[in-house]
């Protein structure tokens, strides 16, 4: 039996494919050969469940969305103080090879754009091009689940035409931002860009940062939680180029586009999308994947700063013990996330029980932020204070690891 959500998805990119704007990319002489029809789209739960449509097994080169993968690779070697000393993290409202560096302190604006990329590209490890490549090819393939190669002639192509790439490095090196060879830097570049995917592939990559950086069908953590935070807010602010402001506030999703076609969006702890579409509007992102992503953030209502369903009340009830009056118990449900915790702390404080002893029962609660056990904890102590005891109910062992709360059996 078909789920009704693969037929909606199908409908939106039934819809999209009836779209003929916009022109394939012709700079990368290459490029100019994609069939301007073809057209692919998959979304990916978290749980790896899949629905794909179209051209999804039809490979291009990777381009722009190539950036992503290579700043955290770079942050995951580095750490975060050397990388922010060259490349800082603001939107720059340019366009993606815009020949431009900070006026104050050099750096390039953000690692979406060539300038932050290639500058990302050169803090790959490994010593020199061939081996920095075989390590985000590895990286890469983390992601995937199987191998990734360079299309040689995309590569060659953009290598023989890629001048103003050149001029980017060059100027890159006259402020030492890169620190290596200008010419070995941009071949990075060159070869990262041209690694061969397919749209299922994206959407695996956009799965696994939306599952939190863990890969959802091998399990393995690929992103940092740190570096993933980093990335996702950088893709939201700058991953469109100078279409993120209206990408932004349209779909809300951080995203990352490339000029083959490619389109690659998360939604944090639900889905990864990728959509593959070669005609590009005037910003280099994909005509229909911009219209694919719009209809489906608008459907689902799956825009970041859309309200999100209501909310549990954390305290479930709020009951005396029949056979212990001198007790009122707090059954809770649901997170204690920052405003579970403060709507719970909230009853204990501001409306508290006239007894002198107090239960919480997190028999029914989801899960437990490591701040909300601490506030519990101190919670307990203040209660303590006050000539009164807080204990918990502590079935799951939510609160493993936090030190003075007194849990009832
Ligand atoms: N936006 C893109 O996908 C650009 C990538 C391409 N390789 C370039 O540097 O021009």
């Amino acid at each position: 039996m078909r789920s009704p959500i693969d037929d909606e998805i199908r409908q939106i990119f039934d819809q999209c494919s009836g779209i003929v704007e916009g022109e394939v990319a012709t700079y990368i002489p290459e490029l100019a050969a994609a069939d301007p029809t073809a057209h692919g789209l998959c979304v990916m739960s978290v749980e790896g469940h899949s629905y794909a449509y179209g051209a999804v097994d039809v490979p291009f080169t990777v381009q722009s969305i190539s950036k992503v993968f290579a700043y955290a690779l770079a942050l995951e070697t580095h750490g975060f103080e050397t990388v922010d000393e060259l490349i800082d993290v603001e939107p720059s409202g340019e366009a993606f090879n815009e020949l431009s560096l900070d006026a104050r302190t050099h750096r390039p604006r953000n690692p979406m754009i060539n300038a932050g990329a290639i500058t990302a590209s050169s803090l790959l490890p490994g010593d020199g091009p061939e081996q920095q490549v075989t390590a985000l090819l590895d990286y890469l393939a983390g992601f995937v689940d199987h191998p990734l190669t360079v299309d040689d002639r995309v590569y060659a192509s953009e290598a023989s035409t890629g001048h103003r790439n050149r001029a980017i490095a060059y100027l890159l090196r006259s402020v030492d931002v890169l620190r290596t060879d200008p010419m070995a830097a941009v071949d990075v570049y060159f070869r990262q860009c041209s690694v061969q995917v397919t749209a299922r592939d994206l959407a695996l990559m956009a799965a696994t940062l939306a599952n939190g950086g863990v890969q959802p069908t091998t399990g393995k953590l690929l992103v940092s939680r740190a570096v993933l935070r980093r990335v996702l807010s950088v893709m939201a602010g700058c991953g469109m180029y100078d279409g993120a402001g209206h990408w932004l506030t349209e779909v809300g999703l951080p995203a990352k586009s490339g000029v083959s076609g490619g389109i690659l969006a998360v939604l944090p702890s639900q889905f990864g999308v990728a959509s593959f579409a070669p005609p590009l509007n005037e910003h280099g992102n994909s005509v229909r994947g911009v219209a694919a992503f719009r209809s489906l953030s608008e459907h689902y209502g799956s825009h970041l700063f859309e309200p999100r369903l209501g909310r549990l009340h954390t305290v479930r009830h709020r009951t005396t013990d029949v056979d212990d009056p001198g007790t009122v118990r707090y059954a809770l449900q649901g997170d204690l996330d920052v405003a579970g915790t403060e709507s719970v702390l909230w009853q204990l404080t501001s409306e508290p029980p006239s007894t002198r002893r107090v239960v919480v029962d997190l028999g029914a609660t989801d899960r437990v932020s490591a701040h909300a056990g601490e506030l519990l904890a101190e919670m307990s102590r203040r209660y303590l204070v006050d000539g009164r005891t807080l204990e918990v109910v502590d079935p799951q062992e939510l609160l493993t690891g936090i030190p003075d709360v007194t849990r009832l059996t």
